[in-house]
C-alpha cells in the first residue's frame, strides 16, 4: 500500500527502473508478478490522488522505449497497450463494464491467445512488405523491416493490394528458446530469462544476419490502419475515413477481419473462437480451455484476449491513454515466480555425471509446488555466479523440470555462499574428473553408475555378452549379485537360477556367454571399460602401442599416440588413478589378449636409433616403422645410440654424433637398409 506521496513517487522511480529493464534491455529485474503488484498500487493510489499524477508514471504511457541505435518509424495508426485482468471477478467486471457504455448485451467476443512475445506492425502497401516496425512508445517504433524480413512466417508479399498494417506478435517456440539459451551457455554468453525476451532481443538487432539465424515466428493478432486510430500525416484523413468505413462495412467483425487476414498467408493460432455477450459461461469456458492446453502448445502464451467483436462498436467504447476500452488480456496464473535458493546438491546421473541442483524455498507455480530447479552445470554457476541464499526467479513450464532464468543481484545481503565445484563424487567419494562443462564420476564400482557401467562393458563392441542387456544388468545389481562388472565372472548357475524368470537354461546360457569373455582381444577389453572419450578407435591404438598394461605408462607417452589429446589422455589417467585395483583384477579375470606384433628381422631390430632434421615422412611416421622394425628411437643422442639418421638441415644432435663418433645414416641408407631403397618410399 502507497500511503503518501513520497512513496507514490518512489513507486513510480521503481517501475520506471524495472520497465527500462525489461523494454529496453529485454532483462528483467523482477517477475511480471511483482512488477503487476506494484503497478496495480501505483495505479490505485493514481485513482484516489489524480492531481498528484506523475506524467511519467508507467501507468500514463505506453511502454517501450525506443533505442537510438535504430531508425525511428511511425506507425500510421496507434499501437496499444492492453488492459489486464487477473481473475474471474476482475473479468466479470469488465464484461459489465462494457456492456454498461454500450448499453446492452446484444454483441459478441472475439477470442484468441495472448501470445508473450515482441509486438510487431507491418505495413503492405500494393501488396508489398514496405516496413516494420517496434511497438515503441505506440506512436514512434523502431524500424526493424530488414529484420522482419528474415522471418519466414511473415509474407513479404499478399494478394490485398489496399494499405494495411498487419500487426502481431514475434515469437520463439518453448524448445528453440531451450536450445538458444544452451547454445549461449556453451559460448559463454549470457542466457535470455524468458521466451519473451528471447523473441524481442532477437528481433530487435542491429545485425539482420542475427535475427536470421534465430527461429522466430510471427502470429497476427490485428489490424492497424484502417480501423485503428489514425496519428501520421501519411495518409489524408478522407481516405483514412473511406478505407475505414469499408472495412468496417466489408467486415463487420474482429473474426471475419482475422480470417481475412489468415487468408492472405498468415500463421493461425491454436485456437480461437467468438462467445455472445449474453453468454460469459462460453467465455470462462475458453479460458479453462486454454490453460488445459496452454503446456503443450509449442509457444509461450501469458492469457487469453478478449475483443468486442463488431467493429462499428469500437470507436464509441474508445480508448483510455494506454489502452482500448474493447480488449482485455485475461491472464494465465502465472508460471515465473521468484523465490530463494536455500541449498545445492549434487546428483549423479546413470552415466556419472555430476549435476548440480538448486533447492528451493518451496513456491506455488501454476498450481504444482517447485522445490528444486535444475543447474545445468558448474561453469554455468560460475558464470553466473549463483550463490546459496541468492533471490532468484523460476520458471516452470509444462513437465518440463523448473529452470533458474534469473539471480536477482540486487537483492544480495551478503550472506549469500559461494558454491564450490565438488572434487569427489557424493555417491561413492572417489575422485572425479572434471572438464569443465562435465564433471563426471568414472568408478567403476560407483553404486549411481554401476548399472549402465555393466550394460555398456557387455555391448557389442566391447565384451560382447550374449543376453546381458538393460533387464539382466539392473536385476543382478538389485539382487546383488552383481556390485560391478568383476563380480560377472564369479556368477554360478545356481545363484542365477534363484532368480526371476530365470530357467536354468537361461542361466547356463548367461554363465556360458561370460565365461566366453576369457582372452578376448585387448581393445575389447579397454572399450569395456567405459573410459570418457576412449571409444574403439582409441581403444585399438592403445592395445597396439601399449597392450593390456596400458595403465602402468604414462600421460606423456599417451600423448604420443595419434589423434591424442588432452581431454583423452586426462581422463585416462584420471581414470586410472580411481580404478587401478580393478583393472588389474578384471585383466586377471578376463586375461585379454595383446594384439599379436610381428616378427620382424630388420637390420634395425634392438637399435637403438635417433632422427635428426626433416624428411620425405613426417617425424612421427619414421618413427612409428622403425618401432614396427624393433628399434628403439629416443630423443637424444648418447654413447648408447647405434644409428643417427640424418634428413635436411640436421640439427645440433648431428654434430653431436659427429663427436661422438656414432655411424650416421643419410635418410636414402636408411630406406635401402630396409630393402625399400627403389626411391619407393612407401
Ligand atoms: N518484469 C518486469 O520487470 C516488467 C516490466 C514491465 C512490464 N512487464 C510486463 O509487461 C506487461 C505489460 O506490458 P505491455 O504494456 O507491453 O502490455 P502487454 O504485453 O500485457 O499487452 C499488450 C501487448 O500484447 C501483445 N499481444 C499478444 N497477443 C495479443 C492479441 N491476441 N491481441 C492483441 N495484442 C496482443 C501486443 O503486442 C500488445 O502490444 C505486463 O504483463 C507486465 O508484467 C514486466
Ligand atoms: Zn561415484
Amino acid at each position: 500500500m502507497i500511503r503518501n506521496h513520497e512513496e507514490y513517487k518512489k513507486a513510480v522511480e521503481t517501475l520506471k527502473k524495472w520497465a527500462y529493464y525489461y523494454y529496453v534491455l529485454d532483462n528483467p529485474l523482477v517477475t511480471d508478478e511483482e512488477y503487476d503488484k506494484l503497478y496495480k498500487e501505483v495505479e490505485e493510489y493514481e485513482k484516489n490522488h489524480p492531481d498528484e499524477v506523475d506524467k511519467t508514471s508507467p501507468t500514463q504511457r505506453i511502454g517501450d522505449v525506443v533505442l537510438d541505435e535504430f531508425k525511428k518509424a511511425k506507425h500510421i495508426t496507434k499501437m496499444w497497450s492492453m488492459e489486464d485482468v487477473f481473475d474471474k471477478n476482475e473479468f466479470i467486471d469488465w464484461v459489465n463494464r462494457v456492456k454498461r457504455a454500450i448499453g446492452n448485451d446484444n454483441f459478441s467476443f472475439y477470442i484468441e491467445p495472448k501470445f508473450d512475445g515482441a509486438s510487431l506492425n507491418l505495413v503492405y502497401k500494393n501488396g508489398e512488405l514496405i516496413r516494420a516496425e517496434t511497438r515503441g512508445d505506440g506512436e514512434i517504433g523502431e524500424d526493424v523491416t530488414l529484420n522482419a524480413k528474415t522471418i519466414k512466417t511473415i509474407p513479404l508479399t499478399i494478394k490485398y493490394k489496399g494499405l494495411i498494417e498487419i500487426r502481431g506478435e514475434v515469437v520463439i517456440k518453448k524448445q528453440d528458446f531451450d536450445k538458444l539459451n544452451e547454445e549461449r551457455i556453451k559460448k559463454g554468453e549470457p542466457t535470455f530469462a524468458n521466451p519473451r525476451n528471447a523473441a524481442a532481443g532477437s528481433l530487435r538487432q542491429l545485425d539482420p544476419k542475427i535475427t536470421a539465424n534465430r527461429p522466430l515466428l510471427f502470429y497476427p493478432w490485428g489490424v492497424g490502419y484502417p480501423i485503428e486510430v489514425l496519428i501520421s500525416d501519411e495518409v489524408s484523413k478522407e481516405e483514412y475515413e473511406r478505407d475505414k468505413k469499408e472495412f468496417i462495412e466489408k467486415f463487420k467483425t474482429y473474426k471475419n477481419i482475422m480470417d481475412f487476414v489468415y487468408s492472405l498467408g498468415f500463421k493461425e493460432p491454436p485456437k480461437r473462437g467468438e462467445c455472445k455477450a449474453s453468454d460469459i459461461e462460453c467465455v470462462l469456458k475458453k479460458y479453462n480451455e486454454f490453460v488445459e492446453i496452454r503446456d503443450e502448445i509449442p509457444v509461450m502464451l501469458d492469457g487469453m484476449v478478449v475483443k468486442v467483436n463488431e467493429l462499428n462498436l469500437l470507436e464509441n467504447l474508445g480508448y483510455t491513454a494506454k489502452y482500448p476500452r474493447w480488449m482485455v488480456a485475461y491472464k494465465f496464473p502465472a508460471i515465473e515466480k521468484e523465490t530463494i535458493i536455500e541449498d545445492v546438491i549434487v546428483q549423479v546421473g546413470r552415466t556419472g555425471v555430476l549435476t548440480p541442483v538448486a533447492i528451493l524455498k518451496p513456491i506455488e507455480i501454476g498450481g504444482v509446488i517447485v522445490e528444486r530447479a535444475t543447474l545445468h552445470n558448474f561453469d554455468e554457476i560460475e558464470r553466473m555466479d549463483i550463490r546459496i541464499g541468492d533471490r532468484v526467479i523460476v520458471i516452470r513450464s509444462g513437465d518440463v523440470i523448473p529452470k533458474i532464468t534469473k539471480v536477482l543481484y540486487h537483492k544480495r545481503t551478503g550472506n549469500e555462499k559461494k558454491i564450490p565445484r565438488p572434487t569427489h563424487c557424493p555417491v561413492c567419494g572417489s575422485e572425479v574428473l572434471d572438464e569443465g562443462a562435465i564433471i563426471k564420476c568414472q568408478n567403476l564400482s560407483c553404486p549411481a553408475r554401476v548399472v549402465n557401467t555393466i550394460i555398456y562393458a557387455a555391448s557389442k563392441n566391447c565384451l560382447d555378452i550374449e543376453g546381458l542387456g538393460e533387464s539382466v544388468a539392473k536385476l543382478l545389481y538389485e539382487k546383488g549379485l552383481v556390485k560391478d562388472i568383476r563380480d560377472l565372472f564369479k556368477l554360478k548357475v545356481e545363484d542365477l537360477e534363484k532368480l526371476p524368470l530365470f530357467a536354468r537354461k537361461k542361466a547356463e546360457n548367461l554363465v556360458n556367454a561370460i565365461s566366453k569373455v576369457k582372452g578376448i582381444e585387448c581393445w575389447r577389453f579397454v572399450n569395456a571399460l567405459g573410459i570418457e572419450h576412449i571409444g574403439e578407435v582409441a581403444s585399438k591404438k592403445i592395445c597396439e602401442k601399449f597392450g593390456v598394461e596400458f595403465y602402468k605408462h604414462s600421460p606423456e607417452e599417451f600423448y604420443e599416440l595419434e589423434g591424442f589429446g588432452p581431454e583423452m589422455v586426462k581422463s585416462i589417467a584420471e581414470y586410472v588413478k580411481v580404478n587401478k585395483d580393478k583393472i588389474e583384477e578384471l585383466i586377471k579375470l578376463i586375461e585379454p589378449t595383446n594384439p599379436k606384433k610381428e616378427v620382424v628381422n630388420s637390420p634395425f631390430t634392438g637399435k637403438t636409433v635417433v632422427l635428426t632434421g626433416s624428411m620425405s615422412k613426417s617425424r612421427s611416421e619414421i618413427k612409428e616403422m622403425l618401432e614396427n622394425l624393433g628399434a628403439h628411437v629416443t630423443n637424444s643422442v648418447s654413447k648408447k645410440t647405434d644409428y643417427v639418421i640424418v634428413g635436411e638441415d640436421p640439427g645440433s644432435k648431428f654434430e653431436k654424433a659427429k663427436k661422438l663418433g656414432i655411424t650416421i645414416l643419410k635418410e636414402e641408407d636408411m630406406w635401402n637398409m630396409i630393402g625399400d631403397g627403389n626411391g619407393d618410399k612407401k
